[in-house]
Order: structure tokens, then sequence, then C-alpha cells
């Protein structure tokens, strides 16, 4: 038997979409979520980590007792969509959901400058500068290939027939831009409809009404 201990902060950030994927393949995990105040726990987990920062999955097989730690949040989110069957269905489909991820990563560069100006409480008319002057311009980018890609795909998926990782990344993505004020589902229909299609997904719909609120 397989069982999965996931290590994350206790925030959506980079270990909600490995989340989402147990969550959605209705495989058992812990989810272990150190608080973001207990610096000291914090801390003291670091040294033992692989690559000094979370989120960290461990996999322990009970029949061997052999366990790995994987680093790394895209490694740890395309192992499970692998495992699970989220991960695309041809080596094509794969290449395409890893390039929608590496397009997300790409635009967290200039959204983290965003998250940083509001976590170290900057006044308003600088974190109101980021947004405009570096978030935004990117973000229109990255909206244009995200409605390019829906556009081309009659499913209402972003790659193939079925929901993949790469759904669920960018729509928790569209969630945190959403609370920022940087997408405002009236005003982008195509990815509003995508968003609500992959918050309605049968399999996870309990899951988001019941995560706390306190999950940003
Ligand atoms: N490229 C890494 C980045 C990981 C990362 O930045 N982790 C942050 C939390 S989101 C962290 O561990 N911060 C605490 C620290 O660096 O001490 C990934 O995608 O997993």
């Amino acid at each position: 038997m397989i069982q999965y201990k996931l290590i994350y902060f206790d925030v959506r950030g980079l270990g909600e979409v490995s989340r989402q994927l147990f969550h959605l393949a209705g495989v058992e995990f812990e989810d272990v979520k150190i608080s973001r105040n207990d610096e000291q726990a914090w801390l003291e987990l670091k040294k033992s980590t692989p690559f000094g920062q979370l989120p960290i999955l461990k996999v322990l097989d009970t029949e061997s007792q052999k366990e790995i730690e994987i680093p790394q949040s895209s490694a740890i989110g395309r192992y499970l969509a692998n495992q699970f069957g989220y991960a695309g269905k041809s080596p094509e489909e794969k290449a395409m959901v890893d390039a929608v991820i590496d397009q997300f990563k790409d635009f967290l560069v200039p959204q983290k400058q965003l998250t940083l100006a509001v976590r170290t409480k900057k006044s308003e008319e600088e974190v109101n500068r980021v947004k405009e002057e570096i978030v935004t311009p990117a973000k229109n980018e990255y909206f244009k290939i995200l409605k390019k890609l829906l556009g081309n795909n009659s499913s209402g998926f972003l790659v193939g027939n079925g929901i993949t990782w790469g759904d669920l990344q960018i729509s928790d993505n569209l969630t945190t831009l959403e609370g920022f004020g940087l997408f405002t589902p009236l005003e982008e229909p195509i990815l509003a409809k995508f968003h609500e299609k992959i918050m309605n997904t049968p399999s996870l719909k309990t899951y988001f009404e019941q995560r706390l609120a306190s999950l940003l």
C-alpha cells in the first residue's frame, strides 16, 4: 500500500493543486499544514526538507517501508497527475499541459511581487503601483494565451477533452487573481465559464465548499 503525506503551509499557494489532485482522484492523503505564523516550527522543519522549501510530498510504500520525498510543486503535481491519470492522455497532450503549467509559472514571477507587497504590508499606493505597472500587463498576455487555448478547444478544458492538472492550476490562479481584483468574471466571460466549470467538478465541489475561507 502507498501512503501519501503532503506538507505545505496553511495557505493555497503552491500546495493547492496537489491537494486538489488527491480529492479529484479520491485518494487518501495526509494534508499537513504548517502555520505561516509559527516561524520556529518552519525553521526546524526546513533543515530536514530536501531543497529547503515547501511543498514536499512523502510517498511511503508500506510493504517495503521505502519512502521517497519529492520537492518542487510542479514535480509533485506532475507526479500525482501521472499517477492518477490527470496529466494528459497522450505524450502530446502531456506536453501541452506542461506548457500551460510553465506559462503559469512565468506569470507567477510578476504575481509574486504583488503577493510580497501585500504580505509585507506595503502602502496602498505601492500595492496599486505593482498591480498596475507590473502584474496587469503580464496578466493581459497570460489571459490572451488562456483564451486562445479555450477558444481552440470545444471541450471547455484547456487541453484535450478531460480535466487535467493544468486546468486545476489555472482555475486556482483565477481564484487568487479574483481576490486581488485582477480577474472580474463579468469582464472575462470565457475565463469565467472555464473557472465555473472547474469549480463545479463533481468530485471537487464538496472540497471547495468545505475549504476554509482562510485558505487564501
Ligand atoms: N519552486 C518552488 C518554490 C517553493 C517556494 O517558494 N516555497 C515557499 C512557500 S510558497 C517556501 O518554502 N518558503 C519558505 C522558505 O523559503 O523558507 C516550488 O515550486 O515548489
